[in-house]
């Protein structure tokens, strides 16, 4: 069971900047625990950037971020490794090694992290494979699987130290539509399964529309948030006209907002 009043992340007055250049500033916003929370705006808007901040990528001009009460940001390397410990991360790329197995792939973690046997660590790994739906796979190599399984098996490998938090910079990029839909069903559907938070950058309305429970709206122009709700309701009841034409475009043509 999930506490839905808890809070997984926080972020505090937020800028976020390269040298001179201003991304997005003053944001603040809440993740709460068990929220499938997604970044949404434009091209170039600072999505990714968010997200690299989050995860200690890159550190703010300003402000702070959180976890679980604790400043992420001014924590020392040591305990942002403790924190990150307990986070899955998976990347556009996908980021499996192409010479290990999938199994050799998973067990990567459980080796780093834990004090778990050889057997124990293969029954993790059949576990987490089995859960993305890649049970049988274990042996191949990621170029002899399909993109989407690929995608699946970068899940397995996210999920094996079983976190609290799995972030995701658009999971389903360059795949098909019903390869993506099925990965974001999978997301969906792990959340339940291991019970943690997602946090993701997504441009696929349809997806965010089926499975995101928040979102944070980041405008390009501005360089600010301009809202932050459950996109449904954003899409329907923005009080920001930007926002809800954004979110109303048709889920064919996902290029860029007609904010000009
Ligand atoms: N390492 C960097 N150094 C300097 N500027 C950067 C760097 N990374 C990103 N930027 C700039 O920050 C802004 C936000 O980029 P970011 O990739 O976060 O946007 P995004 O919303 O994820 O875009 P997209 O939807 O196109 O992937 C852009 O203007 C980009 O040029």
């Amino acid at each position: 069971m999930t506490d839905d009043t808890a809070v997984d992340i926080e972020v505090r007055d937020l800028t976020m900047a390269f040298g001179a250049n201003v991304v997005q500033r003053d944001l603040n916003f809440d993740i709460k625990r068990g929220d499938i929370f997604v970044i949404i705006g434009g091209s170039g808007c600072g999505k990714s950037t968010l997200l690299k901040h989050m995860l200690g990528l890159i550190e703010p001009a300003r402000g702070e971020i959180l976890y679980r009460g604790e400043s992420f940001t001014r924590a020392t390397n040591a305990e942002r490794d403790v924190m990150r410990r307990r986070w899955g991360i998976t990347y556009q790329s996908g980021g499996l090694f192409g010479a290990m197995t999938l199994a050799q792939n998973i067990s990567l973690p459980l080796q780093l992290y834990t004090d778990y046997t050889a057997a124990e660590i293969r029954d993790v790994v059949d576990y987490k494979l089995s859960l993305v739906g890649l049970g049988g796979f274990e042996g191949y190599f990621p170029a002899e699987i399909s993109g989407g399984m690929e995608k699946r098996a970068a899940l397995a490998r996210a999920i094996a130290l079983d976190p609290d938090i799995l972030f995701f910079d658009e999971p389903s990029a360059g795949l098909d539509p019903i390869s993506s839909r099925l990965l974001d069903e999978l997301i969906a559907q792990l959340k339940e399964s291991i019970g943690a938070t997602v946090v993701m950058v997504s441009h696929e309305l349809a997806s965010i529309f089926e499975i995101a429970t928040n979102s944070v709206y980041l405008d390009a122009d501005s360089h600010t948030m301009l809202d932050y709700g459950d996109p449904r309701m954003l899409r329907d009841h923005s009080e920001q006209p930007i926002v809800r034409q954004f979110l109303s475009r048709s889920t064919e043509h996902q290029e860029e907002p007609a904010n000009e």
